[in-house]
């Protein structure tokens, strides 16, 4: 049961020339319409207290947590008694003029449905300057106390990501909510790919910022990430090549503007792609940890990948996707299409490691959401565990027995460090992955008719379950290895001759003359919407590396009896 904290200030101030009695304490500024009779049960969602309003015959009574308020502003007498709560204008009373000198305005998060927030605000007027004054200063103060809300950010914008929009979002919709935050930036609109990569490795002052936020799709968040780690780990003497090296956390949060073709990392973190909603959850300084996967080849470094690592399917409609980067976002439609009817399938083996004595499974019905305890409790349970054997992987011996290999032919090879939810498929593609829990749900989707790997596809869209097939299997894991067929060991190669050499033989001959038709013997691997140049790959998850500026998707509004605060 939440009770409310004490009182700093308690007034009675006009909202739209109606007496409301108005308080804020260290955690909520409420008002209420004076007459109006005291409110129970208000609207609660579990993790936090968005903005509340209850309406009775008599009145309405309205709740922000002060953590969700943007700003407040000082009107003047024009704008306090002649500017409506929706920025709109009425005319003014004369009499409204002479009862209310002064006025100021709060601006505040209000939740619009679908996981969107919108900046609403309410003016308050009354006839006494001083008790105006301190209210300002009082809120003020709150505001500046949170320590968690960025002053100062650096902003990297990609003039070409989705549909080319993302210089004009940054403009119109998101420049001026931190500028009403009192936020500073430094922009830089981006002229090349890894124009941003690169500025954060080498140039950028990094102490004089409390954030980074990038305006584009998942591949130009993936160029902060590079660039963050990058400069981290390199700052503090880790080895990137080696992949059994522990890395140093970021300590910046990162920001994302959703401007680009899928957006997976913001709407999978937020819950909707939308600028606005984002550029909120910066104001109020939110922190999300994320997982993020390292991937090498033969001890050397090659990315990190934080959403999607895709061979197969995936790969291949990246790969085809890029050439047909004209179209926007419709390309991976047109590319997915193309593919699923292609039907290529790839053989290789999989070893993973998986994912033991940590809470979750890839099956689970709960989801990762706003304060998951999953992701606390593994955080804490990685981090125990590594301080006990100095690796994250138990003591030697112990975890080479655990290795496990598959090998096969497969269509696509997924791994999801989080559920991939995105507009094309709101649920994603491992639905109950999380966020940072240290693990990524390995999704081996076998050689099968077209129509069955359609019905698979299908249900990343619907309610059914995508695993519930007998040709795909998921396990959770902490690193997994992948070596397509021929770039396999020695005595592997000799085994499948044995099985299977005139195949072998011929899907050989087919690499060197495409022209025949033949299936490819490799794909490639999409590593969150970026081509890897290997196939063989080593890919081990670090948890909680980074730190976006998100909650997690919140979950729907339920009924909870509470302390009302209204009736005070
Ligand atoms: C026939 C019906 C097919 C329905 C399939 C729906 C499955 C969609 C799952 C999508 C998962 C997306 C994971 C995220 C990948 C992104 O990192 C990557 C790059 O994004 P961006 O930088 O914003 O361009 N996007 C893709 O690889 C697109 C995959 C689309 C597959 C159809
Ligand atoms: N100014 C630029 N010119 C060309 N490419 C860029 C520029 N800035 C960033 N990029 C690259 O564009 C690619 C796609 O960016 P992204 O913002 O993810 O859009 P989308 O979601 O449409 O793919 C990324 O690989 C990024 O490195
Ligand atoms: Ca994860």
């Amino acid at each position: 049961m939440e009770r409310p904290s004490r009182l700093l200030l308690l007034s009675e101030l006009r909202v739209r020339n109606a007496a409301h009695s108005v308080s804020l304490s260290r955690s909520l500024l409420t008002w209420k319409r004076r007459g109006s009779s005291p409110l129970y049960h208000p609207f609660r969602p579990r993790f936090c207290l968005p903005r509340l309003r209850r309406r009775s015959d008599s009145g309405s009574c309205h709740i922000v947590p002060v953590s969700e308020i943007i700003s407040v502003r000082e009107e003047d007498e024009e704008n306090g008694s002649g500017r409506r709560d929706d920025g709109s204008w009425k005319k003014i009373k004369e009499r409204d003029v002479k009862d209310c000198r002064q006025a100021f305005t709060v601006l505040y998060v209000e939740r619009s449905g679908q996981h969107r927030w919108r900046c609403a605000e309410v003016t308050f007027t009354c006839s006494d300057t001083t008790l105006c004054q301190r209210w300002i200063s009082n809120i003020r103060e709150q505001l500046a106390a949170i320590a968690s809300r960025p002053r100062r950010l650096l902003v990297y914008i990609n003039p070409f990501g989705g549909k080319r929009q993302g210089k004009r979002v940054y403009e119109q919709k998101v420049a001026p909510l931190f500028l009403q935050a009192g936020i500073f930036t430094d922009v830089i609109v981006t002229e090349y790919a890894n124009h941003a990569r690169d500025h954060l490795r080498t140039e950028a002052e990094l102490k004089q910022f409390d954030g980074v936020v990038c305006v584009g799709g998942d591949g130009m968040f993936s160029e902060i990430v590079h660039g963050l780690i990058w400069r981290t780990q390199i700052d503090g003497g880790v080895d990137v090549n080696c992949p059994d090296e522990a890395l140093l956390p970021c300590s910046l949060r990162i920001g994302i503007i959703p401007a680009g073709s899928t957006d997976c990392i913001c709407f999978a973190t937020v819950g909707t792609n939308d600028p606005v909603t984002s550029a909120l959850h910066i104001i109020v300084g939110d922190s999300q940890p994320m997982d993020v996967c390292s991937v090498h080849h033969n001890n050397t470094f090659l990315r990190y990948s934080v959403s999607l690592l895709g061979y197969g399917f995936y790969g291949d409609v990246l790969t085809d996707s890029e050439r047909k980067r004209w179209m926007g976002p419709a390309r991976y439609d047109f590319s997915g299409v193309k593919m699923f009817l292609t039907h290529h399938y790839y053989e290789g083996t999989v070893s993973y490691l998986p994912a033991r004595g940590i809470l979750g499974t890839p099956r689970d019905t709960a989801r990762c959401r706003s304060g998951c305890v999953v992701c606390q409790r593994n955080g804490q349970l990685l981090s125990e565990r590594a301080e006990r054997y100095e690796t994250d992987e138990g003591p030697d011996g112990e975890t080479e027995r655990e290795w496990r290999t598959i090998r096969g032919k497969f269509l696509a090879i997924n791994a999801a460090s989080m559920s991939c939810a995105c507009p094309r498929s709101p649920k994603g593609l491992s639905p109950a992955a999380h966020l940072a829990d240290g693990t990524t749900d390995l999704i081996l989707v076998r050689k099968c008719s077209r129509f069955d790997f359609l019905r698979h596809l299908l249900r990343h869209t619907s309610k059914d379950d995508q695993f519930d097939m007998t040709f795909v299997e998921v396990h959770r894991v902490r690193r997994f290895r992948f070596a397509p067929r021929h770039c396999q060991s020695d005595s592997d190669l000799e085994l499948d001759l044995q099985e299977n050499g005139k195949r072998q033989i011929f899907s050989q001959i087919c690499r060197d003359h495409p022209a025949c038709g033949c299936a490819p013997s490799y794909s490639s691997w999409n590593c969150d919407g970026e081509i890897l140049t290997h196939t063989a790959i080593d890919v081990r998850v670090h948890c909680q590396l980074v730190k976006l500026f998100a909650r997690g998707i919140e979950e729907p509004a339920v009924f909870e009896d509470l302390t009302n605060p209204c009736a005070i």
